[in-house]
């Protein structure tokens, strides 16, 4: 209640409460439905419009002409799919800025992790087979500017992206179906929605070409899309609400042949970190 008076935005209260591990995400959406529709003179167990009904802000891509202008930048719309949504942008890199982003991360690649279930810490795991490094906001000019990029793109602030995370694959090499939102009735990934809240779209960047295999792949849409170096695609996380959007399964398809360097760009509802 103090809270509501304070100012809270209801969907930050939601996921502080499911973030303590006290309750499940459902059930303080409902205790603080019930707590409004208390503030507003109404009965506790009267219905009443859910605050979480009403949509939340998005990152958005403007889709108004087929040629996007960034501060530094123009970037082609190349394919769109509404529901979910999935874009395709050509053009978000030149091909030194991709240069750039490998050779500053050298040879620093680490087997790739997943977040683990129970208790959030970062595993090991026979599905993603790939290696991975960071990119920490502030080390690379080249990785800044990028940052803005999207920024722009998405409308979203720069502050609440995660790092750049690059992933590289090799031959066979793979991060099979899996989702990019963070679960609230996961124990283990509540320390990580604490930090920003939910991933609400992700940018997966293709920084190499492949010859062969390596699609970013949604086996729920039939949908795979090819690494193109420099090209970009789009995908949000979850609904209007920011509620997880089951629909966004997607896997990184096995390399046959060449190489596969990818920067994922997450960007969380608030502040990350
Ligand atoms: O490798 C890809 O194309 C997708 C990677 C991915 O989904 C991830 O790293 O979360
Ligand atoms: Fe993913």
């Amino acid at each position: 209640m103090e809270n509501l008076a304070r100012g809270c935005r209801p969907l930050e209260m939601a996921n502080s409460m499911a973030g303590s591990g006290q309750h499940s995400m459902a059930v303080a959406m409902a205790a603080i439905d019930a707590a409004i529709a208390l503030r507003a003179g109404g009965l506790e167990d009267a219905p009443v419009q859910s605050a979480f009904t009403a949509p939340q802000q998005m990152p958005y891509i403007d889709l108004s002409s087929n040629r996007i202008s960034t501060p530094d930048r123009e970037v082609d719309v190349l394919f769109v799919l509404q529901q979910p949504q999935v874009i395709l942008l050509g053009n978000v890199l030149s091909s030194e800025e991709c240069d750039a982003i490998v050779a500053h991360c050298g040879n620093r690649y680490t087997r790739s992790t997943v977040t683990a279930e129970n208790d959030g810490a970062s595993v090991v795991h026979e599905g993603r087979t790939s290696e991975m490094a960071f990119i920490r906001r502030g080390e690379a000019e080249v990785a800044e500017r990028i940052e803005r990029r999207l920024a722009a793109l998405a409308h979203w602030p720069v502050e609440n992206g995660e790092p750049f995370q690059l992933q590289k694959y090799g031959v066979t090499q793979e991060y099979r179906p899996h989702y990019d939102w963070l679960d609230p009735d996961s124990g283990g990934h509540r320390s990580h929605l604490a930090m920003g809240g939910q991933r609400l779209a992700t940018f997966v960047l293709y920084l190499s070409d492949v010859e062969q295999g390596g699609g970013t792949a949604f086996p729920g849409l039939g949908l795979e899309i090819y690494p193109r170096k420099g090209n970009a695609v789009w995908f949000l996380n979850t609904d209007a609400n920011h509620q997880p959007d089951r629909q966004t399964l997607h896997a990184g398809a096995p390399v046959v042949r060449g190489t596969k360097i990818i920067a994922n760009k997450w960007l969380r509802q608030g502040r990350y970190g």
